[in-house]
């Protein structure tokens, strides 16, 4: 990426977007596409809420990526950005995960012996990887915990299951819903992804009471105020 390039940041709903537009003072434009609206800030910084789940916040993605290569200005970086479940202890509720890997945890198929991932089935990818000198740069910036963020299209809601994902993925540290739809349109135009999740709850029995999306939010606005000049000046060849 150079300074030139700008950089598609996705939520998923409106109260993420407007938690990330607070760390970018100054106007914000709204520019409305075919299939995604986006908040433009001065910075060169695109804001999208591009949907709950993983297709629609690839087809929003895509729509919004598409509208920018037609226009000459293609974006040079995305960014998966929003509240997410942590896995306990390591990713407690407040803190901040980066992904070192984006998976798509239940895309695949369930077998008697066991659930099998849609590479196995000889199709498409599950995993997309972003950039590890970016990586670095969030952790260094935010303090972000670095580990994989799986995509799930059903939040985990009983102990069974979390400790079933944590088992077929050990590195997981937190999971969403939207990081891999966002990342499969990124590679689909070629441009490097990023996955950031603010924890607003364990992963596990669903205890409705105990999400803190007041804290996630704010930790999200916080993050992106240490790391926009980070993503500014990142360059795609210090991989
Ligand atoms: O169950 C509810 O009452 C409820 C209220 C508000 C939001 C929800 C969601 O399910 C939000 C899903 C949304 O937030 C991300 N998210 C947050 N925590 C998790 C999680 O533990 N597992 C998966 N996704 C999570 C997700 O990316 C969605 O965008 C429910």
């Amino acid at each position: 990426m150079n300074a030139r390039e700008r950089v598609l940041l996705a939520t998923a709903v409106p109260a993420e977007r407007d938690a990330v537009a607070g760390a970018f003072p100054g106007p914000a434009d709204e520019v409305r596409l075919p299939g995604a609206t986006l908040l433009r800030t001065d910075g060169g910084f695109d804001l999208l809420a591009a949907g709950v789940g993983p297709a629609l916040a690839a087809a929003s993605t895509a729509a919004a990526l598409t509208a920018a290569a037609l226009a000459g200005t293609p974006y040079g970086l995305v960014v998966s950005a929003g509240i997410g479940g942590g896995f306990q202890p390591e990713a407690p509720v407040g803190s901040l995960v980066v992904a070192d890997a984006i998976t798509a945890a239940d895309l695949g198929a369930e077998t008697p012996d066991g659930f099998l991932p849609v590479t196995d089935l000889g199709f498409g990818t599950v995993t997309h990887l972003p950039p590890n000198s970016l990586v670095r740069e969030v952790v260094a910036a935010t303090g972000a915990r670095p580990g994989t963020v799986l995509t799930v299209s059903t939040v985990t809601g009983t102990a069974t299951r979390a400790a079933a994902l944590r088992e077929r993925h050990p590195g997981a540290l937190a999971e969403g819903m939207e990081g891999f739809g966002v990342a499969e349109a990124a590679a689909a135009h070629g441009v490097p992804v990023l996955e950031i999740r603010a924890v607003s709850n364990p992963v596990g029995p669903r205890d409705r009471d105990a999400w803190r999306i007041g804290d996630a939010l704010a930790a999200l606005t916080g993050a992106f105020g240490k790391l926009a000049p980070a993503l500014e000046s990142w360059n795609t060849h210090d991989d």
